[in-house]
């Protein structure tokens, strides 16, 4: 068992390892750096926080430097790791009080995170112009919320976190537009025909919608008034940029192989890079992705927590490899809830499968329930040749949110659509029909 381990980011990938190796591993000296002051921010939290479904930001926290302490790591805050020389084992930090230091490991866990994309654009250094990713962020759009002169929000990206802001300021009385390059949004989760229910959700409810427009720059005079895309011009007194993340790796860059697509750290199922002493987990390290059979980049605090847990026990002597994961993901905006897993058609397409899908519509409950029951849309999408299970996607007023674990299940399982015609599925009609959707959707396929 090593002596030493050395964690570089405690956020939730970062602390995922640190817990299990205080929990697991009584004998290893662990000690970890964050460049921030707060650990275990939930962003997801930062949507129901401006839009007032939440009272405040504390709930959003699930650890801390005093927690992790109480369980013997040492914790070093507001403590940037600057360089790392791999082959000495030795890390360069500047503390808190802007002292250099060195601190030698034995075996590290690089748990560095993403940072949001920031397209160079003229205009974006104007005031108002936000990113969110950190606590931080999130308290300076509240605080400028304040300001009741901020009437028009311009959110740019109409993926997860852009959509799920734009109901938060459309909640919080502001006015807002959604911007996307894309035909429509959510994209990269969902086939149009989900993507349109989504649209739908969001124009009901007063979101302007602005799809396939580029965003060319900002202006105004200190503080952004217009965004001007390609075809349009909007008055926005404050614009939010939520075009994807990118994996933070300037510690190791040149050293350890990376993802030819991102750049992301690539490891393997031990969560080990290039580099046998050293780990990657969270957002700046490569996951394996079931669906498509490899290696790929996947930024969820979910896919941050399992792998913090695998490299932990692999840095610790412990072998654990990972069952490769499929992307689950879900949203709920004004009640319209969507989980997806896996790949969509139009994915699959693209990466050459011979993908089919099969669909159905149906109500969540038995007919005769005349309370609470909800159309459900459901898709599952397979592979023509294989009979291999690949992705689906739920819609549905009702929560159909558990249903995905199912597909994740059987994704990573291999399941083919033949063997889920029959599969069993209980009835009670509080709950579902005897003609289950996933049943029915399956017995269709061809
Ligand atoms: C608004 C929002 C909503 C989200 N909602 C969801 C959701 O509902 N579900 C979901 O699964 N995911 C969600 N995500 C994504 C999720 O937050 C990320 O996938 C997750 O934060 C990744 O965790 P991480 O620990 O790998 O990286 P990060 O959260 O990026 O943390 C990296 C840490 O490393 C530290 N660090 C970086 N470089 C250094 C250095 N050189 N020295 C010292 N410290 C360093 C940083 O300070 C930071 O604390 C959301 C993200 C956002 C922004
Ligand atoms: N519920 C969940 O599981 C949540 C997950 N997350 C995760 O956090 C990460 C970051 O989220 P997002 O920033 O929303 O990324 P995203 O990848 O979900 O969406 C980015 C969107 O920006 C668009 N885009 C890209 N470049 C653009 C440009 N120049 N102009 C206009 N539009 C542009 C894309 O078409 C896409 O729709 C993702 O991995 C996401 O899955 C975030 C929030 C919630």
């Amino acid at each position: 068992m090593p002596n030493k381990i050395i964690v570089v980011g405690a956020n939730h990938a970062g602390t995922a390892a640190l817990n299990t190796i205080l929990d697991h591993y009584k004998d290893v000296d662990v000690t970890a750096f964050d460049a921030n002051s707060n650990i275990s921010f939930l962003g997801c939290g930062m949507a129901l926080w401006i839009g007032g479904q939440i009272s405040g930001p504390d709930g959003l926290f699930y650890s801390s430097k005093e927690i992790l302490e109480g369980k013997g790591a040492k914790i070093y805050m507001e403590t940037s790791v600057n360089s790392i020389d791999f082959d000495k084992k030795t890390v360069y930090v500047k503390d808190a009080s802007g002292k250099d230091k060195e601190y030698s490991y034995d075996k590290l866990i690089l748990a560095t995170g993403s940072t949001p994309v920031g397209p160079q654009l003229p205009g974006m250094s104007l005031d108002n112009v936000q990113f969110v990713k950190l606590y931080q962020n999130a308290q300076e759009v509240i605080e400028k919320l304040g300001d009741t002169s901020i009437k028009k929000v311009a959110v740019v990206g109409g993926g997860y976190i852009g959509v799920e802001l734009a109901e938060a300021f459309q909640r919080n009385g502001r006015e807002v537009t959604l911007i996307d390059c894309a035909k429509t949004c959510l994209s990269a989760y969902y086939d149009e025909m989900f993507c349109k229910r989504m649209e739908k959700q969001l124009s009901d409810h007063g979101i302007h919608l602005a799809f396939e427009e580029k965003v060319e720059r900002l202006e105004g005079n200190t503080r952004v008034e217009k965004v001007i895309t390609d075809k349009n011009s909007y008055d926005a007194d404050m614009v939010i940029f939520c075009v994807g993340f990118r994996p933070n790796t300037k510690l190791g860059n040149g050293q350890l192989r990376q993802f030819n697509k991102n750049g992301a750290y690539e490891t393997d199922l031990m969560q080990q890079t290039s580099h046998p002493d050293v780990y990657a987990v969270g957002d700046c390290s490569t996951v394996y992705n079931n669906a498509i059979e490899d290696t790929d980049y996947i930024a969820l605090a979910t896919n941050a927590v399992r792998s913090g847990i695998i490299a932990a026990h692999n840095a610790c002597g412990t072998e654990l490899k990972s069952p490769g994961v499929q992307g689950s993901n879900g949203i709920s905006i004004w009640g319209l809830n969507m989980v997806s897993t896996g790949l969509s058609l139009d994915r699959a397409k693209k990466l050459g499968f011979d993908a089919a899908a099969t669909d159905y519509e149906d109500w969540q409950k038995a007919g005769f329930m005349e309370k609470d029951n909800y159309k459900v849309v459901i898709r599952i999408v397979y592979d023509k040749k294989t009979r291999r299970i690949l992705g689906a996607q739920l819609c549905s007023d009702y929560d159909i949110s558990m249903s995905i674990h199912l597909f994740s299940m059987a994704i990573q399982e291999k399941v083919t659509i033949d063997k889920l015609k029959l599969f069993d599925l209980f009835f009670l009609p509080h709950f579902n029909q005897p003609y289950n959707y996933i049943t029915m959707a399956a017995l269709n396929a061809e």
